[in-house]
């Protein structure tokens, strides 16, 4: 499996309420973004993009087009620019026959949801591309909608500190549930994420004593 670090060069495809709040995380952690697109352009700067400029930029223009700390490149290329990770958080269908072919990254964190199809799901894996399918990657938007809703049920109030540190725990528990469902079955995360989440379902609901 190819290695990953904090210190990876990152892409975006979309800026919104996901692919901004990505951006802006990974970089706290010291990761180097070095392209990112929105509805209205695309810029790259392989020495990394400065995202708090980025951030103040896009609040006061509305889109990422015109930003000075990069240079302005064909959105339509973003998909298959230089980079480790990439992380599609715009649109679904976007990594298809076409383009993932011409893929470089070597890891595809999925955000968006369903961003690629079955036909480039094939031809990742083949050329060794690890994709984190959307059904595990962005799970923590729904995750705090679950917590939202058990704070409601019981009319009690958590702080951010404690939300965090309850996400951080699921989340890393499905990572490593998915992982060994993978080594068990010998299959990829996709594959994994989806056995696991089938089986969850299947058992709940024998459970709740509905038979098929
Ligand atoms: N908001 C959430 O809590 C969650 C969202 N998602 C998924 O993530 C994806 C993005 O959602 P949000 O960030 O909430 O939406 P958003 O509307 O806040 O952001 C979408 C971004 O994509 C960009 N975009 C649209 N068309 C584009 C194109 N043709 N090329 C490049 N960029 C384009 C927009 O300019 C914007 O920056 C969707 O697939 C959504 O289903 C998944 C989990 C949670
Ligand atoms: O806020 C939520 O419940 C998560 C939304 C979500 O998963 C999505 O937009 O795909």
């Amino acid at each position: 499996m190819p290695s990953l670090s904090w210190k990876s060069s990152f892409l975006h495809q979309g800026f919104g309420n996901v692919g901004s709040w990505a951006a802006q995380l990974l970089s706290e952690q010291g990761a180097k973004i070095v392209a990112v697109s929105d509805i209205t352009g695309a810029i790259k700067n392989s020495s990394g993009i400065d995202i708090t400029s980025l951030l103040n930029h896009v609040n006061e223009s509305r889109g990422v087009k015109g930003f000075s700390g990069g240079d302005s490149i064909d959105p339509n290329s973003i998909l298959v620019e230089d980079c480790d990770i990439l992380i599609p958080a715009a649109l679904g269908g976007v990594i298809n026959r076409d383009s993932a072919k011409d893929i470089k990254a070597k890891f595809i964190i999925e955000a968006a949801n369903h961003p690629t199809d079955p036909e480039a799901d094939e031809i990742l894996s083949k050329k060794g591309v690890v994709v984190l399918p959307d059904i595990l990657a962005n799970s923590g938007g729904v995750t705090v909608s679950y917590f939202e809703w058990v704070q409601n049920i019981q009319g009690f109030m958590w702080d951010e500190d404690k939300v965090n540190a309850e996400l951080k725990t699921y989340m890393t528990k499905g990572f490593k549930d998915v992982k060994e469902m993978c080594k068990t079955h010998n299959c990829d995360l996709r594959m994994g994420a989806f056995s696991l989440g089938v089986n969850r379902v299947a058992k709940a609901t024998l459970l709740r004593g509905w038979e098929a």
